[in-house]
């Protein structure tokens, strides 16, 4: 199926620094991309480019819609008015001096006053603001205020629509709420979308697939079930927090690799992510593990110590250091989850029980950072 919208080798330099290289994206039409990454990795630039806000050096962006196809390319650089793209910006940048209905028919003075009046009673009603349709956006609440800048957003009709943080400035008890009617909403209109967060709940509720870029390139993309099951890097495992690391070495080589670490030889299956060269560069090996992947274990002899507690809805999160700290094995930030409860200080004997192990070779920070 022709995608919506594929982004093809896209660069971007500014001040004579890449921000931006090798992007390559594509998205079915419908369908709702969540962008995530450090601060700084380029997410807020990747729509501005889009958009038609900043000039790409490189690559290319099509916009396939139902009536014609749209080519945006370093030699034909198309004038944001002309990309059919909707922005919903971080702080919603509604015109103050406007009213709900003159901020929603802002887009649409080039089409007659009763297609606008029409179009803007069907946004009214969809996104619940008729009865706000004469208030200006300071007597408006924050969640109000995200729905006329969607409403607004989507009264030209876009083929695609960008969202920076769209759910930032909005209260925590009510962002998932929104999220999800929100996300509705786009489904109903069947509407293609990519937005940026900085909250990883919020990718996994909001979005079908998810990118995540690093330092200017977008390191994986998949479903969100596809990159937590198999993050295909350790940058990728570390920004979304799937689990701490162990530090662990290499017993054997061959077809079915032997590894052992401070919690005892590891028998578990091992995905080898990235195929690690073991031989070469088994000085960097750790696993990924989940908090809820070890349990305790009558049978080995204290491994570990508690160095942290909180207090989390399934019981207590521990964060726990190796008891051997004079290897390059130790550990000081592995993550354990238990009903039990354990006073600082307390020896315990862990082991893991997970079925299958991920292999990484780290950056050497990485190493005992969960
Ligand atoms: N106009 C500009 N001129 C020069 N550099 C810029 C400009 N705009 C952004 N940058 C740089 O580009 C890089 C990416 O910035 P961008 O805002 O896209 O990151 P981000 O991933 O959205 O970050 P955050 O999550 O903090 O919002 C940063 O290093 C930033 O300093």
């Amino acid at each position: 199926m022709t995608p919506l919208i594929k982004i093809k080798n896209l660069a971007v330099e500014l001040q004579q620094k890449v921000i931006l290289s090798q992007v390559n994206l594509s998205l079915a039409k419908g369908e709702i991309l969540g962008l995530v990454g450090p601060s700084g990795c380029g997410k807020t630039t990747l729509l501005n480019t889009l958009a038609g806000f900043i000039d790409q050096n490189a690559g290319t962006i099509t916009i396939n819609t139902d009536a014609k196809a749209i080519n945006i390319s370093v030699d034909n650089m198309l004038p944001a008015e002309q990309r059919n793209i909707g922005m919903i910006f971080q702080d919603y940048a509604l015109f103050p001096h406007l009213s709900v209905s003159d901020n929603i028919r802002f887009g649409l003075k080039k089409l007659a006053k009763t297609v606008q009046e029409k179009r803007c009673q069907e946004l009214l009603n969809l996104l619940e603001l008729a009865d706000f349709a004469h208030r200006y956006p300071h007597q408006l609440s924050g969640g109000q205020q995200q729905r006329v800048a969607i409403a607004r957003a989507l009264a030209p009709q876009p083929s695609l629509l960008l969202l920076d943080e769209p759910f930032s400035n909005i209260d925590a008890r009510l962002r998932h709420e929104l999220m999800l009617e929100i996300r509705q909403l786009l489904k109903r209109l069947n509407m293609t979308a990519i937005f940026v967060t900085h909250n990883k709940d919020e990718v996994f509720t909001f979005a079908d697939k998810i990118a995540v870029m690093d330092s200017g390139k977008v390191l994986q993309v998949g479903t969100p079930a596809e990159v937590c099951q198999q993050p295909n890097s350790w940058q990728v495992a570390d920004f979304l927090q799937l689990g701490s690391w162990l530090p662990v070495a290499l017993l054997s080589n061959g077809p079915a690799p032997s590894i052992t670490s401070l919690l005892g030889n590891l028998e578990q299956q091992l995905i080898n992510v990235g195929n690690v060269s073991l031989l070469d560069d088994s000085r960097h090996l750790q696993v990924l593990v989940q908090a809820n992947a070890m349990s305790l274990s009558p049978t080995t002899s204290n491994n570990v110590i508690v160095e942290h507690i909180s207090v989390t809805e399934q019981g207590y999160h521990y964060l726990l250091r190796s008891i051997i700290q004079d290897s390059p094995l130790a550990f000081r930030q592995l993550s354990f989850n238990s009903r039990e409860l354990f006073a600082l200080g307390t020896e315990l004997a862990i082991k893991i029980t997970a079925e299958h192990l991920l292999l990484y070779q780290a950056a050497n920070e990485t190493r005992n950072a969960e």
